[in-house]
This record gives C-alpha cells, structure tokens and sequence, in this order.
C-alpha cells in the first residue's frame, strides 16, 4: 500500500508503508501494481542517485524538453533535503506555481514530480544522498535549466542556507527566458 497526498496538478506526496521488527524494517520504494490502483501509471526506465557533500547544495531547476520529459519518482535515501517541483506546462492553471516537499532518510516520503515540470532541490544537511527514477532517457540536448532564485516564481527556499551551484545552475535562464515546449494536453 502507499498514502499519497496529491499537492499540485498532478504533484504527489508518497509514503510507502513501512514493515519494522526487532531487527529493523523493509519497505517496497516501488510498486507499479499500487501505483496503478491509485491511477499512477508510469514506465520508469532509468535510476538516478546523487551525493551532494555540502549542506546547502543546490541542483536545480532541471527539466527535459519533450519528447524527452522525464516524470521523476524522487526519495532522499541519506539526510534529508527541500524538494521542488514547478509547473512549466504552458496552458495549465498553475503555470509557474511551485510546490515542495521535506524528504529523508528518517520520513522515508517520495516526491513524484510529472512531466512538464522542472524539479530541484537543496539539501539541509552534509552527505546527502538521492535516489530517483525516471520514465525517459537523459538527453543532454534536451536538458534544460530555470534559476532557481527567479522571483517570477518566488520558491521559499530555507532561509539560512547559501546554496552550492554547478555553473550551469548558477547562470540559468529566468523562466520567461527559459525555453519550453510543453501543452498540457501533451504530456
Ligand atoms: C541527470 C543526468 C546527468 N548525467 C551526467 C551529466 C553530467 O556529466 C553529470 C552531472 O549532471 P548534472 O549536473 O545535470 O546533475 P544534477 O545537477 O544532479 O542534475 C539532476 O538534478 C536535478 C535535481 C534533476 O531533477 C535532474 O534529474 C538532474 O538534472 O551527470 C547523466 O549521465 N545522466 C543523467 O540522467
């Protein structure tokens, strides 16, 4: 089973059910038969896992331009970090909206952020480590990336950290800048 909260068009909180015992616990991080019966149905292809050693690392915010979109299923396996999904569909009501989720080692949540949107997140401790899966393929000449300081769309990141960029997050493009090719209708 899996409690999922629905927080956005389409933006889903999961926690998957946790079995403990004397000896410590076990849990299914996926499951396409649940995540079928609860209208989820998506065809992962590809895991992701990244270790950031700084709090304060920011990777973000990332999207791939279709037909390459990639639907992310995203849980923080070390530490625990503020995750972020943004809207970039063009025609849908919450175009530029955010949403965020604490996820950790200890809350065991997953984040699951569609197509059509651009995901990223900072991490609130040392030696955070992220493990996700995708429906599409990496395509480096799909790969596309929004500052994630841009006031049009406002994310309140936490306030007491100095974010940790990669050049290429440093000096993204605003979302009005940015280039996007999704319709709602089409994802
Ligand atoms: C994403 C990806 C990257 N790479 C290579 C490309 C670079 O040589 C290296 C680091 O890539 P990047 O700096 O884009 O890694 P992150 O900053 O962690 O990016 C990720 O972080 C945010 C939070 C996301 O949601 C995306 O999944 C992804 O963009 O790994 C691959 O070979 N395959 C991949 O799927």
């Amino acid at each position: 089973m899996i409690k999922a909260d629905l927080v956005l068009n389409d933006v889903w909180i999961i926690e998957p059910d946790l079995f403990g015992d004397h000896r410590g616990w076990f849990m299914e991080t996926y499951n396409n038969s649940v995540f079928m019966k609860n209208g989820i149905n998506i065809n992962f292809v590809q895991d992701n896992h990244s270790f950031s050693a700084q709090k304060g690392t920011l990777r973000g915010l990332h999207y791939q331009l279709n037909p390459k979109a990639q639907t992310k299923l995203v849980r923080c396996t070390k530490g625990s970090i503020f995750d972020v999904a943004v809207d970039l569909r063009v025609d849908s009501q919450t175009f530029g909206k955010w949403t965020s989720a604490i996820l950790s080692e200890s809350n065991k949540k997953q984040f699951l952020v569609p197509k059509g949107f651009a995901h990223g997140f900072i991490t609130l401790e040392d030696d955070v480590e992220v493990q996700y899966k995708v429906d599409e393929y990496y395509s480096s000449t799909n790969d596309r990336s929004i500052l994630w300081s841009d006031p049009n769309i406002g994310i309140k990141w936490p306030q007491n950290l100095v974010p940790i960029l990669s050049n290429k997050d440093k000096f993204a493009p605003l979302l009005l800048q940015a280039e996007i090719n999704y319709e709602y209708g089409d994802l």
